[in-house]
């Protein structure tokens, strides 16, 4: 068998090291198949010839996190516009949910890891039903993902049954495939959406699978208040009573939470996925973050589903995070610039239990981005984190690489056929029309 051994040094580019002294630095940056070798000010010495990348005028980041999403509702997208969550569901997006084929959540999964690629995401979690065609796309795009069947249990016994299976064998079957690009986890949709007993087994199989678990929790306040009334507690007290924050969890949105419950989410370890976009959109309200992270809890960014965001564009969930709690809170320190690329980045990595991702230095994976900072709205260059999380956006994205291939190079795809899915996808999307 040939190895060919994958190797490149960029050169004259500036990184994003994220150092509390020196957040960024100027330099070089060694790629050694699927891993960042080094990364500093000075050339490395090296005893052979390899692939020289000129950075010149590039930013170099990680690849951005996005930790909670549903992919194939891309095809959803403007479909049911300003509406409340649960309105949303029930009335457009369950009934045309239920429409879609395997062949609709490829299709529309295919779209969203093209925008995301293009955009600068390198990872995301996504939580939705025909699983397998998510795995199929991110197999084929070469794109990071965790993802995890996500069940609404508000259905017969035998269906309930049927559905945890699935999603059993869709977190047993594709746990490390891709070479170690898909990890899966388990996901009861919502206490809403599933009853205690129910719960209680996907909590039984994450701990024999030794999987974490993903869940939407407290994301309006009609929620926390119907959770009073059906179960005596609320979604944080709930969840802990049937054992789910005895796995390593990640919950969606936590928007509506008491001091007390900021505290339990932090003394069980319970990460937080926070939603801006999909937050004012649907308006659920604004989380708490803040004070999330001064009691240590870990607060990663998701842009949810296409379909009430309405885009997969990190750099916007960066900036909203940055600006929004500023305004909620009347401190302009509440998150800071800083901060908020750490939540899309690092913070991400750490949400998603994943270790070697989410940020620029010697033995990580090679996920990095390269935004092209000599554009009129990121000149003159006093600030580069400044101008990551307060002036870029996606369509800055000039170069991705993930788990060092390069992916995406002056903005094109290299691994999927773009005209094909924007085609597909919006046959896709007129074909659920006409079933409907
Ligand atoms: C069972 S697969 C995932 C399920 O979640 C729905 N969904 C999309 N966005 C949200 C949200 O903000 N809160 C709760 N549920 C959401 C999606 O439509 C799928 O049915
Ligand atoms: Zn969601």
């Amino acid at each position: 068998m040939l190895i060919t051994t994958n190797k490149w040094l960029i050169k004259n580019g500036t990184f994003a090291v994220l150092t509390e002294d020196k957040p960024v630095i100027r330099g070089y940056m060694l790629i050694e198949n699927d891993r960042i070798t080094y990364i500093g000010e000075e050339r490395p010495k090296l005893d052979e010839q390899i692939t020289e990348f000129d950075g010149k005028g590039l930013f170099f980041l990680p690849g951005l996190i996005n930790t909670h999403g549903h992919v194939a509702m891309s095809l959803l997208r403007g479909y049911g516009d300003d509406l409340a969550l649960q309105v949303w569901l029930q009335e457009k997006m369950w009934p045309m949910e239920a429409k879609f084929t395997g062949e609709d959540v490829y299709w529309g999964s295919a779209l969203s890891v093209l925008e995301m690629l293009k955009g600068g995401t390198t990872t995301f979690l996504d939580m939705y039903d025909h699983m397998n065609q998510v795995a199929k796309v991110v197999e084929q795009s070469g794109m990071r993902a965790v993802l995890t069947r996500g069940v609404i249990g508000l259905c017969s016994p035998d269906v309930q049954k049927q559905k945890l299976d699935e999603a059993t064998a869709f977190a047993k079957d594709w746990n490390g495939k891709a070479d170690g690009r898909i990890t899966t986890m388990i996901s009861p949709h919502a206490p809403y959406t599933c009853p205690p007993d129910y719960i209680e087994k996907f909590v039984q199989v994450a701990h024999d699978l030794n999987l974490p678990i993903h869940t939407h929790m407290s994301e309006t306040k009609a929620e926390v208040e119907q959770n009073v009334k059906d179960y005596g507690l609320r979604p944080v007290a709930h969840l802990q009573k049937l054992g789910v924050f005895s796995r390593p969890t990640l919950v969606a949105h936590a928007v509506h939470l008491t001091d007390e419950e900021i505290e339990i989410l932090a003394a069980n370890g319970v990460a937080v996925s926070h939603n801006p976009g999909s937050n004012l959109k649907l308006a659920s309200g604004i989380a708490r973050v803040p004070e999330l992270l001064k009691a240590g809890v870990t607060v990663s960014l998701g842009t949810d589903g296409p379909a009430s965001n309405n885009n997969l564009d990190m750099f916007e969930e960066m900036r909203l995070a940055a600006l929004i709690h500023k305004g909620a809170t009347g401190d302009p320190l509440a998150i800071p610039a800083m901060e908020a690329l750490r939540m899309g980045t690092e913070y991400g990595a750490k949400s998603l239990f994943l270790e070697g991702v989410g940020s620029l230095s010697a033995g990580m994976k090679a996920d990095f981005i390269a935004i092209n900072m000599d554009q009129p709205h990121l000149l003159p260059h006093t600030d580069f984190i400044s101008h990551a999380v307060y002036s870029a956006s996606s369509k800055d994205v000039e170069h991705v690489w993930v788990d060092g291939k390069q992916v995406i190079k002056h903005g094109e795809c290299l691994t999927l056929d773009e005209e094909r899915i924007r085609r597909e996808a919006q046959a896709a999307f007129e074909g659920l029309l006409a079933r409907s």
